[in-house]
């Protein structure tokens, strides 16, 4: 499913964003904090409306479109999860298919057997019977993915979905990401692990894009510089992708203006 973001404006924070995505492109949204990509995902999803511009999905307007119908073709896995639930992991997971629930609100034996599978490639099958409350940040991440993935969305959203995560996870979870034939829109801060799972990586600065193409033309030290304001070092691994390096030293220098 195609991502169209035309002239996107949102209070102080958004300004003329226009962006189009490829039906089953993994694109990610990189830039400093504050910088909009949240808010720019939350447009797409719907949760907030631009003041100015529109966005379609697969070609139709979100906001013209049934919340209903919405929910059964994007996903989305945020920060801002619940985290008082009494459910369990597996009952978490399941409301993943709530899009899709006929009349009689009953999960069929294959959507069964897809919850189990998908707890499965999530690494999650242990913790089925426990609180969703009771796990730890990592697991909690692993679990939103997996409600995401049982939703079989055709737009997946993912907001620093790695950030708890360990470095085994993390690697996994993009390695899976990129095996899913959705459309991926993904915040990351890890400018490595970006440059990795992603086709295209786009650069908010201010609320506007600053960068736009694949990653080796984007991750530069002078976007670094520009964007970031940190003198990094980059280079290419035998892979021909980016490998960013921060000479910290013992970190005695003046922190950075803000
Ligand atoms: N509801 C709101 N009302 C007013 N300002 C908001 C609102 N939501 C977010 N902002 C502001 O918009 C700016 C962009 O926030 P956003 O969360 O989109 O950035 P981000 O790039 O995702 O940042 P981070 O990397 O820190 O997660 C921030 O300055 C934030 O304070």
């Amino acid at each position: 499913m195609n991502v169209d973001i035309r002239d996107v404006s949102w209070l102080h924070v958004l300004h003329d964003v226009n962006l189009t995505v490829g039906s089953g492109e993994v694109t990610g949204l990189i830039g400093p904090n504050g910088s909009g990509k949240s808010s720019l995902l939350r447009c797409v999803y719907r949760r907030i409306r631009p003041d100015g511009g529109r966005v379609l999905i697969g070609g139709a307007d979100v906001w013209r479109t049934p919340a209903r119908e919405v929910a059964r073709q994007i996903a989305v896995v945020t920060q801002d999860t619940p985290s008082d639930l009494d459910d369990s992991v597996e009952q978490v997971v399941a409301l993943g298919r709530i899009p899709h629930l006929g009349t009689l609100g009953r999960l069929s034996a294959a959507e069964r057997t897809l919850i189990a599978e998908t707890m499965e490639l999530c690494d999650i099958t242990a913790l089925a019977r426990r609180p969703f409350a009771t796990l730890s940040g990592g697991e909690r991440q692993r679990v939103q993915l997996a409600r995401a993935l049982v939703q079989q969305p055709r737009l997946l959203i993912l907001d620093e979905p790695t950030n708890h995560l360990d470095l085994r996870h993390q690697v996994d979870l993009l390695r899976l990401i990129r095996t899913l034939a959705v459309t991926v829109l993904v915040t990351l801060h890890d400018l490595q692990l970006a440059a990795a799972a992603c086709d295209r990586l786009v650069v908010l600065d201010g609320g506007r894009i600053v960068a736009d193409g694949p990653v080796a033309e984007v991750v530069t030290e002078d976007l670094l510089r520009a964007v970031y304001r940190v003198e990094a070092e980059v280079d290419r691994g035998h892979d021909g992708l980016p490998r960013v390096f921060l000479p910290l030293g013992r970190l005695t220098g003046p922190v950075s203006p803000g």
